[in-house]
């Protein structure tokens, strides 16, 4: 049997994952890599690959993709019982929008520097989050490796993946869905408990995560630390609209965060429960609404890194 799998979404950052697979594939039998591979077809699809390719006997699963390949390999992973989740190492060769998980642990996007850290071998162990919420009425669980969004977070992520749906992506149109559902948002009441600390507030957007980075480079969660067994929380309180133009840049480089309207937590279960539907976004996939409830699991997935 082969060494590796690698799940291959061909819809990552628009046409970018096709047009580079056909050298992404070159370079890895050139490394001598012993590889299979699949494309993916369409939502959770890569979940259902990685469950199949563990059962085949595979342990080292690499995602071709964006954030959300990897999170669905990962949710794959959680959710089979044929191996012990220590056992399998993930991989990633960055060919996303955002690419923002592997930014903070040292996965560069450039696939040639990628195929070079996953040949090199060294294993990194972070920790996961899992995250219950409802969908049509209905309890739902998902995992996810780098940060779930809340509010206004989740909101501009939705319009975001409808651009991207019609090939529209990168920063500039993240942005520009940031200044567009800005204009129409309204912060929005809940109650949160960050490990037994109760806060009743208007809220304007929230972040609870393992790593640093979400929106294509923002630096939601400056002291993230993915291995601390702890998730980082930012919580931005209702803010006046111009002060979140005018602090933009702090945002991208994590100094928003000594701003008056937010505030920082590190903890491990985090509930939140609202009279009005909050949505959430997990590594940029939109899912469903309140109530929620996080857990931390702590050094759950094993990832090629740097070292
Ligand atoms: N063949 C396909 N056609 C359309 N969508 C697909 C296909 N395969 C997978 N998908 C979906 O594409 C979505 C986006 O994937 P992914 O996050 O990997 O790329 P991206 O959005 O460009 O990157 P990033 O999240 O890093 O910005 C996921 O929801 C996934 O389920």
């Amino acid at each position: 049997m082969k060494e590796y799998f690698l799940i291959v979404n061909p819809h990552s950052s628009g046409a970018k994952a096709i047009k580079l697979w056909p050298n992404i594939k070159e370079t890895l039998e050139k490394e001598g890599f012993k590889f299979e591979y699949e494309f993916t077809k369409g939502k959770m699809d890569a979940y259902n690959i990685t469950i199949d390719a563990i059962k085949k006997g595979y342990r080292k699963i690499i995602a071709v993709g964006g954030d959300g390949t990897a999170n669905e390999i990962i949710n794959g992973i959680f959710n089979q019982n044929y191996v012990d989740t220590k056992d399998i190492v993930v991989g990633v060769i960055p060919t996303g929008t955002g690419n923002d998980w592997g930014k903070t642990i040292g996965i560069p996007n450039d696939y040639l520097q990628a195929i070079n850290i996953i040949n090199k071998g060294n294993i990194f162990t972070q920790d996961i989050g899992k995250v219950l919420y409802y969908e049509n009425n209905e309890k739902k669980e998902r995992y996810f490796i780098n940060i779930a969004g809340m509010f206004f977070d989740a909101v501009v992520t939705k319009n975001t993946n409808k651009s991207k749906d019609k090939n529209k992506s990168g920063t500039f149109s993240y942005l520009l869905n940031l200044l567009t559902t800005l204009f129409k948002y309204k912060s929005q009441k809940a109650e949160i408990n960050i490990d037994g600390k109760i806060i009743k507030e208007k809220i304007f957007t929230m972040a609870v995560g393992i790593c640093k980075y979400s929106g294509g480079g923002m630096k939601m969660l400056p002291n993230a630390i993915p291995n601390d067994g702890y998730f980082d929380i930012t919580l931005v309180k209702e803010v006046p609209k111009f002060q979140v133009i005018r602090n933009i840049k702090k945002i991208f480089d994590g100094t928003f965060v000594n701003l008056k309207w937010v505030k920082q937590f590190k903890a491990k279960n985090v509930k939140l429960t609202s009279k009005d539907k909050i949505y959430l976004e997990v590594d940029g996939e939109n899912l469903g609404y309140s109530p929620f409830e996080f857990e931390i699991l702590e050094n759950a997935l094993n990832v090629f890194w740097e070292g």
